[in-house]
């Protein structure tokens, strides 16, 4: 008896993770690729964390258009740039080399800045780059966030109000550091591509009990398949 088809069934299952981030890289070069001929620019926003490292290498490598590409972030710690737990350090140092150096990176974070300012200097760096995104590449911690969606923070439900104009939410991380910058929802949803990326079977499963669970507050990251505005493909390795 055929069943309901559920997100998971189309998700892309890899043997490792070095072989998930070359197909990934090539997805993203061929949408980014895509996107700068068509529409003359492209936009890219990407992920933190251990996961996407091998991605942003394989993609530094890549022979793009990247004059033409606007790059920015999911998410940030705010926290000074040369910070070894700055986002946008990481995207300098794996992403912006090679060929990928000639990308446009647009950081979210103003150094000092208060929460308000903050948002405030965000909003204006994403709308410098091409609307909606082209792509956005997103991870997924163990508690099931993605971004800076936390489950537990005060500042989540505002985070996921789709109704809200707010294009980033300071929030505060159950993590080191606790201060955190996030697109909301409503703006990673601004897309016309997503790919959800996660290695791990822990992860995996997690992914399987948030959108068994499907409530957003207790997985943010289930938020990502309550919607129909924009395509979400896992691709995952165990
Ligand atoms: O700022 C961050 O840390 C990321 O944006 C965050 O959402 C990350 O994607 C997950 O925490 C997974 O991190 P790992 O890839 O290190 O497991």
């Amino acid at each position: 008896m055929p069943r309901e088809p559920a997100p998971l069934d189309d998700a892309k299952r890899f043997p490792t993770a070095e072989a998930l981030a070359d197909a990934l890289a090539r997805r993203v070069a061929e949408i980014i690729t895509y996107a700068a001929g068509a529409r003359g620019r492209a936009s890219l926003i990407v992920s933190g964390g251990r996961t996407p490292i091998t991605l942003y290498q394989r993609l530094a490598g890549s022979e793009l258009p990247w004059d033409r590409v606007g790059i920015s972030l999911a998410d940030e710690r705010r926290v000074p740039e040369d910070d070894p737990r700055s986002n946008a350090r990481l995207v300098r140092e794996h992403l912006l080399q090679g060929s990928a150096a000639a990308a446009r990176f647009v950081p979210i974070h103003r150094d000092g800045a208060d929460e308000r300012a903050d948002e405030a200097a965000c909003a204006a760096a994403l709308g410098t780059l091409p609307r909606p995104f082209d792509a956005v590449i997103l991870g997924m911690g163990d508690d099931g966030h993605t971004a800076s969606l936390f489950p537990g923070a005060p500042e989540l439900p505002a985070a996921l109000d789709l109704q809200r104009e707010a294009c980033c939410q300071a929030i505060t991380a159950p993590a080191e550091p606790p201060e955190r910058l996030t697109l909301t929802l409503a703006t990673l949803l601004d897309s016309r591509w997503i790919a959800l990326h996660v290695t791990g079977q822990e992860k995996w499963q997690t992914l399987a009990r948030a959108l068994e669970a499907g409530d957003p507050m207790r997985y943010p990251v289930a938020a990502l398949f309550r919607q129909r505005r924009v395509p979400v493909h896992v691709y995952w390795s165990p």
